[in-house]
């Protein structure tokens, strides 16, 4: 949605600092509120000012007017008041109307309205993001500006989930157009809300893993590293509902190794992926990042080295374009200028998506935002690599191309995965976890080579694969 309300430009009103063009539209909002209801010449004057801005931002008239729309409820509301307002009346074509109804129905319907269209004229110069730093740099409370940056993202989600859910009831035969389908409609509704609520908490924790916080953090030290680049123990873990999911995870990952974390559904896997960059915790156990323990004091530099690319590629994805969406997490960690736009370029090329780098990353299909979720972590520069379920919904050209892309890094990887054939690629070691401990840790070809071992862990190779 926040895509949607922002229209990309090269205006001098684009130009403008973000935290001037907030403070000129909250002074133009206060003044059209403070403006008494009769002073009609002055909401004309705001109007034809509007107008100006949007002349001189190069904003057609045609792309607020289904915006606009948003103010629906303030138009139903002053269409009433006339016919409910109490006091004096008088006859308008053989209706009795209240004269004081009428008047706070176009007060509200005025005010409203040039609410609406200064807002909707500062979301349509400024990208999203910017007008996050914009409110940062007016020293906004931090909390407000975690609150502006979730729901924007929010929106979004609602929308998207909104779109992927007619299409899923249209094409089992539902008109969502028809009264009768009412009762569907709402239930659907309900199940959106809670869709997307968690949509909207694995896209917060998504942020989170690449550097974002909402309270400015110290600067990134850089301590030497010392000692193999992870080692996990005794690492135990129980969700907030009581369920235990991990019951004394130890790992130990040397330098430039590409390690498979096998297991079956709820094995543990990603809830112990998520406790690398110190996204969950709370748990007991140790978890040390190149000698640096993964602990409160050390969460930026923790996640400065350890990059995490989610399952679902659309909870990483979440700015108006790749190239911001990429740019996103080494500007949370203090890179900025030449060395930004290089960073992001490099990552783009590694995964061979530089074309679409002004583009949506919504308007991508499956493999490409796979890609570009990808490019979001390379361009943090991380001396570990965490991917889940990489080759997931891939076809198998982009699968192999992935793989390509995978094997000329040479960071330190970890790849959560079912595809065993995609392990026994990339990965010379793997681990396999079970109920929340790891079982078994090898060469990859042995352990997928035991065929009880798997089977006692319901893994199976795919029909016609063998391993050479
Ligand atoms: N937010 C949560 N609250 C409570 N329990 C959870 C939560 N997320 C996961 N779990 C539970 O924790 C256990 C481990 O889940 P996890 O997602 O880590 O498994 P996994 O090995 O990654 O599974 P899969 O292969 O299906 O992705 C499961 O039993 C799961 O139901």
């Amino acid at each position: 949605m926040n895509a949607a309300l922002y229209r990309p430009g090269d205006s001098p009103v684009h130009r403008l600092a973000p935290q001037v063009k907030i403070v000129a539209a909250v002074v133009a909002v206060l003044c059209v509120v403070a403006t008494p209801r009769e002073a009609y010449w002055a909401f004309g004057a705001y109007l034809l000012a509007i107008g100006a801005v949007w002349a001189v931002a190069r904003t057609p008239v045609g792309w607020y007017a289904p915006r606009v729309l948003i103010e629906l409820p303030f138009v139903l509301l002053a269409f009433v008041l006339p016919f409910t307002g109490t006091g004096e009346r008088v006859d308008v074509l053989g209706v009795s109307v209240s004269v004081s109804g009428a008047l706070a129905g176009w007060n509200i319907l005025a005010k409203g309205t040039l609410g609406v269209l200064v807002s909707l004229t500062l979301a349509a110069t400024t990208a999203p993001q910017d007008l996050l730093a914009g409110l940062g740099r007016l020293r906004m409370p931090a909390v407000l500006v975690t609150i502006a940056t979730l729901m924007l993202r929010y929106a979004e989600v609602v929308v998207a989930e909104a779109k992927r859910m007619r299409v899923a009831r249209i094409s089992r035969g539902d008109d969502p157009r028809f009264l009768w389908q009412a009762g569907a409609t709402a239930r659907g509704v309900g199940a959106l809300f809670i869709r997307s609520y968690d949509r909207g908490e694995r896209v917060h924790l998504a942020m989170v893993s690449r550097g974002w916080s909402s309270v400015p953090s110290p600067e990134v030290s850089r301590p030497v590293r010392t000692g193999p680049a992870l080692v996990v123990e005794r690492l135990a873990f129980a969700y907030p509902d009581g369920h235990q999911a991990l019951f004394g995870v130890d790992l130990r990952v040397e330098r430039g190794e590409r390690v498979a974390v096998l297991g079956p559904n709820g094995a543990g896997k990603t809830t112990f992926a998520l406790h690398l960059n110190g996204v969950l915790g709370g748990g007991s156990g140790r978890i040390e990042i190149a000698g640096l323990p993964v602990e409160r004091a050390n969460l930026k530099e923790i996640r400065r080295r350890v990059g995490v690319v989610f399952q679902d590629p659309d909870d990483q994805l979440f700015l108006p374009t790749v190239r911001q969406d990429v740019a996103f997490g080494p500007t949370n960690f203090g890179v900025s200028g030449p060395e930004l736009a290089a960073r992001v370029e490099a990552a783009l090329a590694a995964v061979g998506m530089t074309e679409a780098a002004d583009r949506s990353p919504l308007h991508l299909s499956g493999g490409q935002r796979r890609r570009v979720a990808l490019a979001t972590v390379l361009a943090c520069d991380p001396e570990i690599l965490v991917l889940d379920e990489p080759s997931a919904n891939l076809e198998p050209v982009a699968r192999r191309e992935l793989a390509e892309v995978l094997l000329g890094l040479d960071t330190t990887m970890l790849m959560i995965t079912h595809d065993l054939p995609y392990a026994a690629q990339l990965c010379p070691r793997s681990v396999l976890v079970d109920g929340g401990v790891v079982v078994a840790d090898g060469p990859t070809r042995e352990i997928l080579g035991d065929a009880e071992l798997l089977a006692r862990h319901r893994l199976e190779l795919p029909y016609g694969f063998r391993l050479d």
